[in-house]
């Protein structure tokens, strides 16, 4: 096998190392270099479902409608009080489609009602460690479509909070790092691009 054929790798084979919340699997293969060399090698891969995530804008306020909960990794990181802002995301369930998700999710999370999804992208969140694809969108709402209180699923624990931000001053805290979700970024920074989009 040469490199130019497909994947640079061979005689793969695949160990499940722990099956939680999250799947640790162990790849074992052989790597074909592009000068011949082929040595064997293995990594360790978590393995996720693809999930959604929507810049939501709410042209009757002209603001961005943002997530801020408290995220575990952040806190292990040290990143202040783990309180995390982000755009409203979520794992695709089993049967559901990339839409069907980003829109129940936007609901549950922010309490507005999405008619309409724009494809942004889909973002590959960690290449060198997992398998996470996450399909963003950006939706349009008004304040008539605001049918509840958003704040996340009682029965997940989840404690969210609704964050409104003028795109001035979420261009800021990108800048500043008060925004330094990956997803968000991309999302505002598309945003910054397509201004047009929502009016701005
Ligand atoms: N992470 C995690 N979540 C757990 C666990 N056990 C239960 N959960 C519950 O699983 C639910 C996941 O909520 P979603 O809204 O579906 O996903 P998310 O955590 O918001 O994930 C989104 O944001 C992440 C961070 O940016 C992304 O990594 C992910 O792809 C997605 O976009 C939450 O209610 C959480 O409490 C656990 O061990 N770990
Ligand atoms: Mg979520």
């Amino acid at each position: 096998m040469t490199r130019d054929q497909s994947a640079p790798i061979s005689n793969l084979s695949r160990t499940t190392l722990s099956d939680g919340w999250c799947r640790l699997v162990e790849y074992a293969f052989d790597y074909h270099f592009a000068d011949g060399r082929v040595v064997e090698r293995s990594w360790e891969v978590c393995e996720r479902p693809e999930a959604t995530s929507v810049l939501v804008f709410d042209r009757s306020s002209r603001k961005f409608v943002l997530v801020r909960q408290f995220r575990v990794p952040v806190y292990a990181m040290g990143e202040g009080d783990g309180f995390f802002l982000e755009t409203a995301a979520g794992l695709i369930d089993d049967g559901e489609s990339p839409e069907e998700t980003a829109i129940r999710e936007v609901c549950e999370e922010t309490g507005y009602h999405v008619e309409e999804l724009l494809p942004i992208r889909a973002i590959i969140a960690a290449p060198g460690l997992m398998t996470e694809k996450i399909h963003c969108y950006a939706a349009i709402v008004d304040e008539g479509m605001r049918i509840g209180a958003g704040g996340g699923l009682d029965e997940e624990h989840e404690e969210i909070q609704v964050v409104h931000l003028a795109f001035d001053e979420a261009m800021a805290m990108v800048d500043s790092g008060e925004i330094s979700d990956a997803k968000t970024i991309v999302m505002l920074q598309w945003a910054a691009l397509n201004r047009d989009v929502f009016g701005l």
